[in-house]
């Protein structure tokens, strides 16, 4: 099953690196296709016009409807259908997580909507609403200049865990974020030299007790994830059971 995405913003040449790395190989054996769109192909001025001055008042410009409408209709179509997934990438949006990157792996269409400017006329979400799965998300509480950024970091968390992506999947199970992790951060990671510039890899890793060394990484899953993001601590987290 191929996954189709579509990226529509006043800057497509954001998504020409969707073409190399590692988006290239899944694009080259069908798994993924991507199309980018220039919001301003569906403009009929001289000036190719996509924003203009907020009602109410206020500082900025927003993006007007009319564009995102008719880009609608041409790329995606005029019925309703739940099962294209519509991501407007924004700084008032639901927190993307690791499960919704879960969710969103398994779509068959996914178009992001790149904002730009103070942001895109609320009407256009209302539309979208209506028509098909909509996800307003953010990542994180800062504010970029538009949505291509975080449409290739969104790109990218997604792709990666469509089946048959990524050689070897185990590497997906013992990542931080994943099931495999209990939702902790994911423990230090070492290779060789065993010693480098006066570091030294820590001991219990280089013992091939597994019993022990599985403690070891346990342990500092906890500490890192205590220190670092008491957010995923739920109350008793800190008592080890
Ligand atoms: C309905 O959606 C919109 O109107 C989106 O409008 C905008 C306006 C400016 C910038 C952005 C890009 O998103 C972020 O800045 C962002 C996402 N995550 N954290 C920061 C989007």
């Amino acid at each position: 099953m191929t996954m189709r995405l579509d990226y529509l913003s006043i800057f497509p040449a954001y998504f020409d690196v969707l073409d190399i790395s590692l988006l290239g190989k899944a694009a080259v054996n069908g798994l993924v296709e991507v199309h980018a769109h220039d919001l301003r192909d569906w403009t009929h001025d001289r000036h190719r016009t996509v924003d203009d001055t907020p009602c109410g008042g206020g500082a900025g410009m927003v993006m007007k409807p009319d564009p995102w409408g008719e880009a609608f209709d041409e790329i995606i179509g005029t019925e309703p259908d739940s099962s294209v997934h519509v991501i407007f990438p924004s700084p008032s949006g639901a927190p993307f997580t690791q499960s919704a990157a879960q969710e969103l792996s398994s779509a068959v269409r996914i178009v992001f909507c790149c904002g730009r400017y103070e942001g895109i006329d609320h009407r256009v979400i209302d539309y979208a609403r209506s028509m098909w799965t909509v996800h307003e998300v953010s990542l994180g509480d800062y504010v970029l200049n538009g949505g291509e950024v975080a449409a290739l970091a969104i790109t990218e968390a997604v792709v990666r865990l469509v089946p048959g992506f990524m050689g070897n999947p185990e590497s997906l199970a013992e990542e931080s974020f994943s099931a495999g992790q209990d939702g902790l951060l994911e423990y230090p990671l070492f290779t060789r030299p065993v010693s480098w510039r006066g570091l030294d890899v820590p001991e219990v890793l280089m013992s091939g007790h597994h019993g022990r060394i599985a403690k070891w990484r346990r342990d500092e899953s906890v500490r890192l994830t205590c220190e670092r993001r008491p957010d995923l601590t739920d109350s008793d987290f800190g008592v080890p059971h």
